[in-house]
């Protein structure tokens, strides 16, 4: 099968998006410190809380994991798995392209919200690594990308899950481009309790696996 030109010109298109983010971070997610760091967070878990309002799962799972690295799970139909007329995976498209929609500017965020992934690709660009898992029909899906956005491989089929569909997305934030890259527990269980009370019926969850202990909030209402 004929071999996708490597280097084409998609392929500047993308390294000139992700680096248009990590030169000037602050005009995406507003600042490099501790409220810009959480805007991460929230881009992620908007594309979920979107799949959620579409109709389509009923759990969202946030957790910080022991590496410092951030995971958020929906129950949704999951990301596109299919091939993108650029002859890349969607997913690598949604992850790597900066899409029109999400407005950022200095100091004042607007969620996407309603359109899949449009922020993503700002925190993929902000992350020293990013893997997003897809189900879809128990099939899993996996890619991963490192050193600000860039696909180690490409998407590939990872097997079978007991879970019928959704999304994982887990990403590691910068540490050379973030001022602090400790996510605060109280800051994220304010705002997901926040989401969980607009979300009627939807339960968001918040786990801690920092400590010795694990810590852990259920948010539905
Ligand atoms: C955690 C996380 C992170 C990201 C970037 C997207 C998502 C996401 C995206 C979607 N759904 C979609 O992309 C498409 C799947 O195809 C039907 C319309 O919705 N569900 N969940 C979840």
């Amino acid at each position: 099968m004929k071999k996708r030109n490597e280097y084409d010109d998609s392929s500047i298109q993308i390294l000139e998006g992700l680096e248009a983010v990590r030169k000037r971070p602050g005009m995406y997610i507003g600042s490099t410190d501790g409220r810009g760091l959480h805007h991460l967070v929230y881009e992620i878990v908007d594309n979920a809380v979107d799949e959620a309002l579409a109709g389509f799962g009923q759990k969202i799972a946030v957790t910080i994991n022991a590496d410092g690295s951030l995971t958020v799970q929906d129950e949704g139909r999951g990301m596109p798995t299919g091939m993108h007329s650029s002859g890349r995976p969607t997913i690598e498209v949604i992850l790597t392209i900066l899409h029109a929609g999400g407005k950022f500017t200095e100091n004042n965020y607007k969620t996407s919200g309603g359109l899949h992934g449009v922020g993503a690709s700002v925190v993929n660009a902000l992350s020293s690594w990013l893997v997003v898992e897809v189900a879809r029909d128990h099939q899993l899906y996996r890619e991963k990308f490192v050193n600000g956005g860039h696909p180690q491989g490409t998407l590939k089929s990872a097997g079978h899950t007991k879970l019928k569909s959704g999304t994982t997305l887990t990403f590691m934030p910068d540490k050379t481009i973030f001022t602090t890259t400790a996510f605060d527990y109280d800051t994220l269980a304010e705002r997901l309790r926040e989401s969980a009370f607009l979300l009627k019926g939807i339960e968001i969850t918040l786990t801690d696996l920092r400590g010795e202990e694990a810590r852990e909030d259920v948010f539905k209402f």
